[in-house]
């Protein structure tokens, strides 16, 4: 594989006679921060289903550091390192900020589960680094409910860098974000996901400017482009396939 950490390969998943993916060869590098564009309904989501188990392939194969992980459940490709943070913050409303931290801690590893109580000071230092680099740290013992919408999809990156992922699929971080919040996003993405490998499903151009590297653009299930997204706001058939979907709008 090579210094890829995810590869599809004749990815097809079918819903009733309808192909949401299909026949897509895709892969992300090592340490690469990869945006995912296309229209409503292109299979965005859906691959993001498929590469965390929620939703079974009916054939291809999906290769996640040198695993064959096609058909897992989503507790294995966790388990694995694939960290995915929803559109909707996941976070707990009745806990406050810091225990929404140690839970996603605790819950990840049974192991470091059993550890928890031993290691507490340690672990206390690395709650208090999460916290200050999403910027929670003075609202630490906020009730999650209290938060602004930004406030809470910074929570929950923070409970993903808890679990410390190898591989993270962000799906539309900045959805119902103001403009500073959807900036601010961008920064935290930068700065956190620094060499990590991530996944962002993004409609927000002026985001995807801010934090784009290399763009695969999907359509109706299958692959249609990838590139710089100076590159790819160029093609002709990426074009074609977005002011097709305006003319609908
Ligand atoms: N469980 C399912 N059963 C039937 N059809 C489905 C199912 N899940 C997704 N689809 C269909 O598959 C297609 C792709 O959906 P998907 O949500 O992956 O698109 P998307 O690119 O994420 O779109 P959006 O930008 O609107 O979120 C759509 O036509 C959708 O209706």
């Amino acid at each position: 594989m090579g210094d890829k950490i995810l590869e599809t390969i004749g990815l097809t998943v079918q819903f009733g006679g309808f192909k949401a993916i299909s026949d897509l060869n895709f892969s992300v590098n090592q340490g690469e921060l990869r945006v995912i564009l296309g229209p409503n309904g292109a299979g965005k989501t859906t691959l993001m289903d498929l590469i965390t188990g929620k939703t079974k392939p009916t054939s291809g194969r999906i290769l996640y550091d040198n695993h064959e992980i096609s058909g897992m459940e989503p507790y294995q490709t966790a388990k694995l390192g694939i960290g995915r943070k929803f559109q909707n913050p996941h976070v707990f409303d009745n806990m406050t900020v810091m225990e929404n931290i140690e839970v996603a801690f605790r819950g990840f590893d049974r192991v470091f589960q059993a550890l928890f109580y031993q290691k507490k000071a340690d672990i206390k230092d690395r709650i208090e680094h999460i916290l200050s680099t999403i910027g929670l740290k003075s609202k630490a013992d906020r009730m999650a409910a209290n938060l602004s919408h930004g406030e809470r999809q910074w929570l929950e990156i923070g409970m993903l860098l808890a679990q410390d992922p190898k591989l993270i699929i962000l799906d539309e971080p900045t959805a119902g974000m103001t403009a500073e919040e959807t900036y601010k996003t961008g920064e935290l993405i930068l700065t956190v996901f620094k060499d990590r490998s991530v996944i962002v499903v993004e409609h927000d151009m002026a985001f995807v400017r801010q934090i784009s590297n290399i763009v695969t653009v999907l359509h109706q299930g299958k692959f249609l482009a990838e590139g710089p997204l100076a590159e790819i706001e160029q093609n002709a058939k990426v074009q074609e396939v977005y002011l097709k979907e305006d003319a609908h709008a």
